[in-house]
């Protein structure tokens, strides 16, 4: 008895501590659970880039961004505290362009706002401010800058400095323009070599939806039913839009049925992963800024529709679906986009070597979601746009009849400005086509 008590004595002096120790490792393993479903430093950089792309490619207002209104259509409206996080984050990518245009944003709300984040953060802000309104070449105002924060923050170390140099800059250069006498404030877009080119700046142009010259025989395009002699398309023949000529550019209306796209969307939705792109350097697949989308594949032996959508294909197409690569589901979010590429393998590359398939001849894609603002696909060597239209299907040739490329199929998805963005690839292949597309000694058609 005695020898209990006293074995139940120790157990008590232990216990208080194990269940702390215990409940520890609860708190601790439940915060780590929480903290996988809280946005990562990732998520914010991210959405702050999608934003900042929204702005440029859409050439969107800072102020209207900045007060509720993404291109006319009501969102919500940003802080003060929300526009200088994108000034800040701006300024740690070096990018002072965007850290003007939302400093200034945040500087106004604060000017016009609470009084108390008014105290603390002025300074903050113009200290952004003025650097960055130095590295775009405006030094004179950033030295006005630099003077509003010293009233406000008379003993900063950095202020003091900066406006002895700016001030030395100023009296040492000799272009006034530089020193911004001529009262001009100027803030240039920072673009690298690609993105000032012609190519770039034509995708945003079509992106914007504006009409180029360069998109040719406008005058001859027409439509048509196609049947391709198929008995799937005997009764529903595809209503064909010719949208090019050369290379040869379709889009088919009312192709796939709101079931299919729900059923697509369901068996996808489990599935979607971040869309990788192929890196020629190392082989590997990987994430890259230019291609934001997520995307999965799905197969015959994820539902016997799928096979059904597969052979509608190759019914519209006239195309052989035996080396094709399983169906792609792809959705793009606010801001997600793919950059100008094209959709076959440079001879480089070797991309699709292993498979034995050949190279990808011709797309196909379904656009199984309108898309409210944003998102079109655009050609910018054929100066062509096509917006999303649910249940159409976009198709081209990639490939000459030769094997050759048709480098004019460069293409892009345009990010997406309201709403969310739904498409389904197929990827048909060179292998199996000997009969229904014969390939030829020329490039031509
Ligand atoms: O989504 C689009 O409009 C184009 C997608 C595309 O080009 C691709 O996935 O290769
Ligand atoms: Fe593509």
């Amino acid at each position: 008895m005695q020898k209990g008590t006293s074995h139940r004595r120790s157990e008590n002096m232990w216990q208080p501590k194990k269940y702390a120790w215990r409940n520890l490792q609860k708190l601790a393993d439940k915060v780590d659970e929480l903290r996988q479903q809280l946005p990562t430093y990732e998520d914010l950089s991210g959405s702050v880039s999608a934003l900042l792309r929204l702005q440029d490619v859409y050439k969107l207002d800072t102020t209207e961004l900045a007060h509720g209104s993404v291109g006319g259509v009501p969102s919500s409206q940003l802080s003060a505290w929300d526009c200088f996080e994108l000034g800040r984050l701006s300024y740690n990518e070096e990018d002072f362009y965007h850290t003007i245009m939302w400093m200034e944003e945040a500087l106004e709300k604060v000017r016009h706002g609470d009084p108390e984040w008014y105290e603390d953060n002025m300074a903050s802000i113009i200290d952004y401010l003025a650097f960055a309104q130095y590295k775009q070449g405006n030094v004179r105002r950033a030295l006005q800058l630099t003077n509003e924060m010293l009233e406000l923050a008379p003993d900063h170390e950095r202020a003091r400095s900066n406006k002895l140099y700016y001030e030395r800059v100023l009296h040492d250069d000799t272009d006034s323009k530089k020193r911004g006498e001529d009262g001009e404030i100027t803030n240039k877009r920072q673009l690298d070599e690609y993105r000032s080119g012609e190519e770039y700046m034509t995708y945003e142009a079509l992106c914007r939806g504006e009409n180029l010259k360069k998109y040719k025989h406008k005058d001859r395009l027409f439509c048509r039913y196609r049947t391709n002699d198929h008995p799937l398309l005997f009764l529903s023949p595809a209503k064909e839009e010719v949208l090019y000529f050369n290379p040869y550019i379709a889009m088919f209306h009312d192709v796939i049925s709101d079931k299919e796209i729900k059923m697509l969307k369901t068996l996808a939705t489990p599935k979607l992963g971040r869309a990788t792109v192929h890196n020629p350097k190392t082989g590997k697949l990987e994430t890259a800024a230019y291609r934001v989308s997520k995307s999965c594949w799905l197969s015959e032996y994820d539902s016997p529709d799928i096979g059904m959508i597969n052979a509608k294909i190759a019914a519209m197409t006239g195309l052989n679906m035996e080396t094709a690569e399983e169906l792609q589901i792809a959705n793009y979010g606010i801001g997600g986009q793919y950059e100008p590429h094209y959709d076959f393998a440079r001879k480089e590359e070797n991309a699709f070597k292993d498979l034995g398939t050949g190279n990808r001849i011709a797309t196909l894609m379904y656009y199984i979601s309108d898309v409210q603002a944003g998102g079109a696909t655009v050609f910018p060597y054929l100066g062509l746009k096509v917006f999303p239209k649910k249940a159409a299907a976009l198709f081209w040739y990639n490939l000459y009849k030769n094997g050759e490329g048709i480098y004019d199929t460069r293409h892009a998805a345009c990010p997406v400005l309201v709403g969310s963005k739904w498409v389904s690839n197929k990827w048909i292949h060179e292998r199996g086509q000997e009969f229904h597309r014969p390939c030829g000694l020329f490039e031509e058609e």
